[in-house]
């Protein structure tokens, strides 16, 4: 007997737009299904893959480089392995990583072999709602739009609603064929992403697995009903009209442009000493600028013993208790991305160095 095809969906989204908070909302929503999670974090600290694993089996972190270029045979063999897994998950979820453009992932995803054991059903791209809207000028996150079956409208919390309502149609009308949804705090129903596959018979119509209205995310924005999207959306049947030739055989590639190659850097930092938080503090406040996105763990030498996540996405930075520190880690795990050449690495290991405080004794 052959195993029943395990349906991917691909997270994609621009630095710090909510791809990991939406990825954690819906394995945390999982209704019992059996979701793999492949993350791919650009620089060498996978810090998203700590984020979700304590939320999904089985997290997969594909680090060092970027799964739309560098790192496409990792993510092919990472499919391979998950699909032998027993019992064999029953979705799999990938983030790509801020400075992807997933127009290659899906690419990969469209060769013959996967398509058939691990078919891309739905490409879902995260917009920061509360962004300027001409941060939709951006070729990287223009792409990353073109890509999109799904877009979800993040930090809907934090938006003028005249300014979010700007975003929303500048996405409407870059991607008119996109559904696009309101997703606060990453929330949206798990249904409209882990569709029913249209063939199977569905006892209670085509959302057997829960009606999106009780889930917890928002209304699809253009007002259509959510299995519309996961009834006559699907990728695979979209695939078939567009990408896939009339053999079932993926369509000539072409030629390949990558809006991010040669444009950010990554500079990951670590420290066995824990940081002073007003140091810290006044250190981003002068990196900030000329930072594209920064996230870490560390340890607070005014507070022993518990462990910060620090995270800088469009210009906000926050602090949240995340836990007690792991034991054999660094205190300090900080992964900083700029425009290639903004900050010289030399400068960003002082200014951080100067945050920590060694501990007597030690
Ligand atoms: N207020 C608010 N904050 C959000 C929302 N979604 C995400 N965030 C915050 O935005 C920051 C970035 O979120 P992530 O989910 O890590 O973003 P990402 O797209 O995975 O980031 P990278 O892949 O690392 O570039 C974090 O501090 C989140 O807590 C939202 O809907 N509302």
């Amino acid at each position: 007997m052959t195993a029943a095809p395990v349906p991917v969906l691909l997270v994609t989204g621009f630095l710090g737009a909510g791809k990991t908070t939406v990825v954690n909302q819906l394995l945390q929503h999982a209704g019992g299904r059996r979701i793999a999670a492949v993350v791919n974090d650009f620089g060498s600290i996978n810090i998203d893959a700590e984020l979700i694993a304590g939320a999904s089996d089985g997290v997969v972190s594909l680090s060092n480089g970027c799964i739309c270029c560098s790192l496409e045979g990792d993510l092919l063999r990472t499919l391979a392995t998950i699909l032998r897994r027993d019992p064999r998950p029953e979705h799999i979820v990938i983030e790509t990583s801020g400075v992807a453009d997933p127009a290659e992932v899906v690419r990969n995803l469209l060769d013959p072999v996967v398509f058939r054991e691990a078919p891309l059903e739905t490409v879902l791209c995260v917009v920061d709602a509360a962004a300027p809207p001409a941060s939709l000028d951006d070729p990287l996150l223009r792409a990353q739009l073109r890509s999109a079956d799904l877009v979800a409208l993040s930090k809907t919390d934090l938006a003028e609603p005249a300014a979010a309502a700007r975003i929303r149609e500048a996405v409407r009308a870059l991607r008119p064929a996109a559904v696009v949804m309101e997703a606060p705090e990453g929330r949206l129903p798990p249904a409209l992403l882990f569709p029913p596959d249209p063939d199977a018979p569905h006892p209670d119509g085509p959302l057997a697995d829960g009606p999106a209205s009780q889930a917890p995310g928002g209304a699809p924005l253009d007002g259509s009903a959510p299995e519309s999207f996961s009834r006559n959306r699907s990728r695979r049947e979209r695939l078939r009209g567009d990408d896939v030739g009339p053999d079932g055989a993926a369509a000539p590639r072409r030629p390949r442009r990558h809006p991010a190659a040669d444009r950010f850097e990554t500079l990951s930092w670590t420290s066995p000493a824990p940081l002073s938080l007003p140091l810290l503090q006044a250190a981003i406040g002068r990196l900030a600028p000329r930072l594209a996105r920064a996230k870490g763990l560390f340890e607070a030498v005014e507070q022993p013993g518990r462990q910060f996540l620090f995270q800088l996405a469009g210009g906000r930075a926050t602090l949240v208790p995340a836990g007690t520190p792991a034991a054999g880690r660094p205190r300090a795990r900080i992964v900083f991305i700029a425009e290639l050449g903004v900050i010289p690495p030399e400068e960003l290991r002082r200014t951080m160095e100067a945050c920590t405080v060694p501990v007597l004794g030690e």
